[in-house]
């Protein structure tokens, strides 16, 4: 022990440096290793110096050349935020894009288990209903349907009957029970301890809560300072656009939880296609089909042993943000003098509790603001707070933006998003002004409904801006790429000639 503490000591002796002893000459160098080493170390040095230079160069390239175009994605949570970025990724570097499509994988079948995991509560809570104590999915439960019972309405409390489960059903719920396994082991895949918020892995079963506060009390999200995507890669950080999407994929991996997900597909498909189960949700009232991450009309394609998602697939893919993504890209500015513009595009988590606050920062220095506020959802209420319709916090956001002084200077761009799920509900008979009084008995088609909206929300706009600005405003699906580009692309041009406009008039 003397010893070694006595080693120790000496150690760090100026005398016995152990860098000095490291790079110093053998002590029995040749004097032809002695000039091999010279010769390298020149070399080196040369190597070095090199490389210094360009770093300093591009350094001032970098100084030197015009200001990013920065724009921020604002809007509540499910509004179509990262979508919108990934929209931009897509049209910018699609090679990158594309390169990521064995991540995404993970997350639509993380999605697609979500589903069938709703409805497989749904039959739950249909089961107890019919038979009063039965623990659905025991061994001893029993398989022979009893007479209808009803569940409550969640409008009005009025008692609706609900379809019979049959023994088929019970043993189809029983074949997909490995799913649930399955979600979990996605789950720890995406978000090992420390890199997401609680509820990612709050998993256990939930009893006596409504549909929507399961929905979302189990729904994964992913901090943006974590590298999930490398993780679901065989190439990990590997970025080469040589990649093809179907080699970043492990085919192999006897742990790929799309190995079970194949196994259950033909269990899935019959249990979305069952009209009985057809019927109980709509009892319940669950909407599965516009919910964020709905695969289940595609099942025979994402539950294949091969499967590969499409560029649209990933755009459907639902997975929540926490923190803040940046993507940068360069684009040519054309006839506008010919040079590149690099741009920076910041997507936010749009969730109330606490994110919103961690927005202002980024208030400051934006060319443009993106603001998604999604129209469909006027008929449902926040999961933050069951007291709120999500569209009304839509508007209150909308309103505390246009009125920040911070962002008097800033062009805002109102994208009034999700009109595909908003038509699909006005022809499904479901009325606007149910739950939007104001709107009163007015006529309840897409071109009414929606000019309504707009004239509310440029009203605001109007009336609130610190001082005037033009309004901007799409009617977007930002899940439909082609359409979504063209607005994206007049977009970056409102906001180019804007910035344009800005500099020459300060200089
Ligand atoms: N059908 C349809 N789905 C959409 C549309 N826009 C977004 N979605 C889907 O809605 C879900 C939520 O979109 P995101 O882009 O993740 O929402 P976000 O605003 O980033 O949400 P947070 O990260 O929670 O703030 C995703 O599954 C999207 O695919 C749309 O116009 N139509
Ligand atoms: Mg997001």
């Amino acid at each position: 022990m003397t010893v070694y503490v006595d080693k120790m000591f000496t150690a760090y002796s100026p005398s016995t440096d152990p860098l000095e002893l490291a790079l110093a000459p053998p002590p029995d160098e040749s004097e032809q290793d002695r000039r091999n080493r010279l010769a390298a170390e020149a070399e080196a040095k040369r190597i070095s110096d090199i490389i210094d230079e360009e770093i300093q160069r591009q350094e001032k390239t970098e100084k030197k050349g015009p200001k990013p175009i920065k724009i921020l994605l604002l809007g509540q949570s499910e509004s179509g935020k990262s979508t919108t970025l990934k929209n931009f990724q897509l049209m910018n570097s699609p090679k990158a894009f594309r390169a990521e499509r064995a991540s995404w994988r993970a997350v639509i079948h993380l999605n697609v288990v979500r589903s069938i995991r709703l409805i497989l509560e749904a039959m739950s809570d249909a089961h107890a209903a019919q038979v009063p104590g039965a623990k659905f999915l025991t061994s001893h439960s029993s398989t022979r349907a009893s007479s209808s019972r009803s569940l409550l309405d969640p409008d009005g409390g009025i008692p609706r009957a609900l379809p019979q489960l049959t023994a088929e059903h019970l043993k189809l719920k029983m074949r997909l029970s490995p799913l649930l396994q399955v979600e979990q082991a996605l789950i720890r895949k995406l978000t090992p301890p420390g890199s997401a918020e609680f509820e990612a892995t709050h998993l256990a079963q939930m009893s006596n809560v409504s549909y929507m506060d399961r929905m979302h009390a189990k729904e994964v999200a992913v901090n943006t300072t974590f590298a999930w995507k490398g993780i679901f890669s065989k190439f990990m950080s590997d970025t080469r656009d040589s990649i093809d999407s179907r080699e970043a994929i492990d085919w192999d991996d006897p742990e790929d939880p799309g190995r079970i997900i194949y196994a259950c597909g033909e269990d899935m498909i019959r249990l979305w296609n069952d009209d009985t189960i057809q019927a109980l949700l709509r009892a319940q009232n669950i909407r599965l089909e516009d919910q964020p991450g709905f695969f289940l009309d595609s099942l025979d394609r994402v539950t294949s042993p091969r499967y590969v998602p499409s560029d649209e697939d990933v755009l459907r893919a639902r997975l929540k943000t926490l923190g803040v993504t940046e993507y940068r890209f360069s684009i040519k500015e054309g006839n506008m003098g010919g040079g590149t513009r690099e741009w920076r595009i910041y997507d936010v988590g749009g969730h109330r509790s606490l994110v919103r606050a961690a927005w202002a920062p980024y208030f400051d220095d934006m060319n443009a603001i993106l603001f998604l506020a999604p129209i469909s959802c006027f008929d449902q209420m926040l999961e933050e707070d069951a007291n709120v319709n999500r569209l009304e916090d839509s508007v209150l956001l909308w309103k505390s933006i246009v009125s920040n002084p911070l962002l008097k200077k800033t062009s805002i761009v109102l994208f009034l998003n999700k009109v595909d799920i908003f038509k699909a509900k006005l022809e499904a008979g479901i009325k606007l002004g149910k739950y939007i009084v104001s709107y009163g008995n007015r006529p309840n088609d897409f071109e009414s409904t929606s000019n309504y909206l707009r004239r509310k929300f440029a009203q605001i706009h109007k009336e609130r801006s610190p001082e005037q600005r033009q309004f901007y405003c799409h009617f977007t699906t930002v899940t439909d790429t082609k359409s979504t580009q063209h607005i994206l692309v007049d977009v970056q041009d409102t906001v180019i000639i804007k910035n344009l406009k800005n500099s020459s008039l300060i200089a």
